[in-house]
């Protein structure tokens, strides 16, 4: 008999909820993980560290008050890197206790250690001053997550060139700072600063920001990003980086159109890469991409159908959402738990920019693409009372509707709590609701959610021609 019924490498969000949704289920379950604390990229370096600090530059910036009071610096003052990272150290510790709480409650080994498949069945735990420890388990989990993505252009030894875990190590605020890739963890990064009042360019190999968001909010969060103080470079790649050892003369960057930009720092957000490099899996015949993800079929299983895998690992959509339901399904196919085993059929997408960006279901431009007829809602939150309370002036609820069915199909927000207002939106989708549901339902007032119902207002009204 082997020792666990499931073996899981990696304790992130993949992890941690497929160890416990076995152990929930009486199974012996044992996590490893390489780093001395539990969590992975969501409570490390990835989701928490970014919207804790999120949440640090607005307050330390005064930037919520901008819209209020027209003193724009009454409570801005010159925050120091300490001052940056203080609450993201605490919500850190916070989630790592919680975790392995969590573990040990459901009586999950966890086992720290580097872990590497030696046979299908058996993995090889390696960490330094102890001898190695072999665990067997009748199914394995894969849940190694990802990293930084460092392309060699980029000298990362330079204490002044971040990757995007280093941003949370940082020695001093930068003077100016210039983030490559714009993608969710550079527009993230980028808005973070720039509301600290630090000047950012954000360069761009494409030619829009963020391209599966709806077109209309794409724009919409460019300008915003732009009224921030951010230099948008679209369509551009940097070519050449000269980075002087002495910290006062800037970093010289050679960009793909000719443009030459002076910063203080450079962090680089131009993707991840999977954790397998040395996991054992190609050896056992499992394949990995050129970003070593692991190819997987729709429950989640490897070309070994008990090695199963989850979470970063697998590639897109690479979300500690997601991750942590894939794995639910992993654990639910591989020990015959019942359940629904697959993913939701609508995602949400929750972007943290300045201002927040979140949608669900479909864009205008997908249901154009499939001659789809429909009809477009708006609320502007400068004409709702609690947008006008929170001084939010450019705040949207976007509503799509099919034409003649009134079915929601998509779901738009930019403004304060974008990915929280977006789960009313979410539930409608996924009970396939009209916009009746909207009409008949008595939102608390006054609210950002009461935008739902002016936003099917405004569609109803286009319906019926009203000017
Ligand atoms: C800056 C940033 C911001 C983000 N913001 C969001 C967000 O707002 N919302 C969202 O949903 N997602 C966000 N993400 C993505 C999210 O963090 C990841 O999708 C999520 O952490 C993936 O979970 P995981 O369990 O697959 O991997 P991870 O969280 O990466 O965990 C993998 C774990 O495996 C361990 N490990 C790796 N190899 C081995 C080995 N050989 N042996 C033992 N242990 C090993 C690692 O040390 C790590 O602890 C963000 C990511 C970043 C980088
Ligand atoms: N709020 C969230 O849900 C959230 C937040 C952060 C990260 N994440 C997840 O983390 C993952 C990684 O994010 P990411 O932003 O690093 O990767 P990404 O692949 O999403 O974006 C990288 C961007 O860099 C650009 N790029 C690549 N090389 C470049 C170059 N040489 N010059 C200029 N531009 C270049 C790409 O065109 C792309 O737009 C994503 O899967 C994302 O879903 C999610």
């Amino acid at each position: 008999m082997a020792d666990f019924d499931l073996v899981v490498i990696g304790s992130g969000p993949a992890g941690e909820w497929g160890a416990v949704q076995a152990a929930l289920a009486g199974k012996r379950v044992a996590v490893v993980e390489r780093e001395p604390v539990l969590g992975g990229t969501a409570a490390n370096t990835g989701t928490l560290p970014s919207k804790t600090l999120r949440e640090t530059a607005l307050h330390l910036s005064g930037f919520r008050a901008r819209g209020l009071y027209s003193v724009e610096t009454t409570l801005r003052h010159e925050a120091t890197v300490s001052d940056f990272l203080f609450r993201e150290r605490r919500v850190k510790d916070i989630e790592r206790e919680r975790i392995a709480r969590n573990l040990q409650r459901h009586q999950v080994e966890i086992i720290q250690g580097t872990g590497a498949l030696v046979d299908a069945n058996t993995v090889v735990v390696r960490r330094q001053d102890s001898p190695e420890r072999r665990l067997t388990g009748g199914t394995i989990l894969v849940a190694t997550g990802s990293s930084p993505y460092r392309p060699q252009l980029y000298p990362f030894e330079d204490p002044r060139i971040h990757d995007s875990d280093e941003v949370l190590e940082l020695e001093r605020l930068p003077r100016s700072l210039v983030v490559v890739g714009a993608g969710v963890i550079g527009c993230e990064y980028a808005c973070m600063f720039a509301a600290m009042g630090i000047p950012v360019t954000l360069v761009e190999a494409r030619e829009e920001l963020l391209p599966f968001l709806d077109d209309e909010f794409s724009a919409l969060l460019g300008q915003r990003m732009e009224a921030l103080g951010i230099q948008l470079r679209f369509g551009q790649v940097v070519e050449q980086v000269d980075a002087p050892r002495d910290a006062d003369t800037p970093i010289r960057m050679m960009l793909s159109s000719g443009a030459v930009l002076e910063t203080d720092q450079v962090l680089v957000a131009s993707g991840r890469t999977a954790n397998t490099a040395g996991l054992g899996l190609e050896a056992l015949g499992v394949k990995v991409g050129p970003r070593g993800q692991v190819e997987v079929g729709p429950t989640y299983q490897t070309a070994l159908p008990h090695i199963y895998a989850v979470g970063d690992v697998i590639g897109f959509p690479a979300l500690a959402s997601t991750s942590m339901d894939q794995a639910r399904i992993a654990v639910e196919h591989a020990f015959d738990l019942g359940g629904v085993r697959t993913m939701a059929p609508v995602l949400p997408y929750g972007i943290y920019t300045i201002p927040e960006v979140s949608m669900a279901g479909e864009t205008e431009e997908a249901l154009r693409k499939l001659n789809v007829p429909y009809v477009a809602g708006r609320a502007a939150f400068a004409t709702n009372p609690r947008g006008q309370i929170l001084g939010d002036t450019h705040g949207l609820l976007k509503l799509l509707f099919h034409r003649e069915s009134l079915k929601l199909l998509g779901v738009h927000v930019m403004g304060p709590q974008a990915s929280e207002l977006v789960h009313v939106g979410l539930t409608a989708l996924l009970t396939g609701s009209t916009a009746r549901l909207f009409v008949e339902t008595c939102f608390n007032y006054p609210t950002l959610s009461e935008a739902y119902k002016a936003a099917t207002f405004d569609a109803l009204d286009q319906l019926s021609g009203c000017p």
